[in-house]
């Protein structure tokens, strides 16, 4: 006895109400538009975010203190990498905290509470490795800066 399979649901086509959803977007049409929406982000979480505001601080004073300190260009580069990495964990934090409270608006939740523990686990570990680095590369030449001095 043969059973009638139905044919599987189109999922490549989005229904209109989506679509026309979808069309009131701004897309982005260009490079520069692109860069718009990202630094949105940026201000965002720069507005929004305690934290961001502190590492974007730390970050820039740990840049300035390896130029003026004369450190290796190889060595400010890995104090900027570090750096960069904990803004954008930072920045990735932001959204998943935000697409969490989407998703899971004013309710408590096992895996809302594991995926933002999880978010702040990741930018606290790249924040002290960060820390772990600058202290390697800025505190030698600056103990030698400040021993000179007395
Ligand atoms: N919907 C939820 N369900 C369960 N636990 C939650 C929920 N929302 C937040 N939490 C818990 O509260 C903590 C703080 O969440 P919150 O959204 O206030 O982040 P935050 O304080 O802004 O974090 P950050 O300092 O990283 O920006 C989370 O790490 C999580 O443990």
């Amino acid at each position: 006895m043969s059973q009638q399979v139905s044919p599987p649901q189109q999922t490549n086509h989005l229904p209109p109400l989506v679509k026309k959803e979808r069309e009131s977007w701004q897309v982005a049409s260009n490079l520069f538009i692109s860069f718009k929406y990202a630094w949105t982000g940026i201000s965002y979480s720069f507005q929004t975010q305690r934290n961001f505001r502190i590492h974007v601080g730390v970050g820039v004073l740990a840049i300035a203190l390896s130029v003026f300190l004369h450190l290796q260009p190889i060595e400010i580069a890995v104090i900027g990498i570090t750096s960069g990495l904990v803004l954008a964990l930072e920045l990735l934090n932001t959204a998943i905290e935000s697409l969490v409270d989407l998703t899971v608006k004013q309710t408590y939740h096992d895996l809302a509470k594991i995926a933002k523990d999880c978010a702040a686990a990741a930018v606290l570990v790249s924040a002290l490795v960060a820390v772990l680095v600058a202290c390697i590369l800025l505190l030698p030449p600056l103990v030698v800066l400040i021993m000179s001095n007395f």
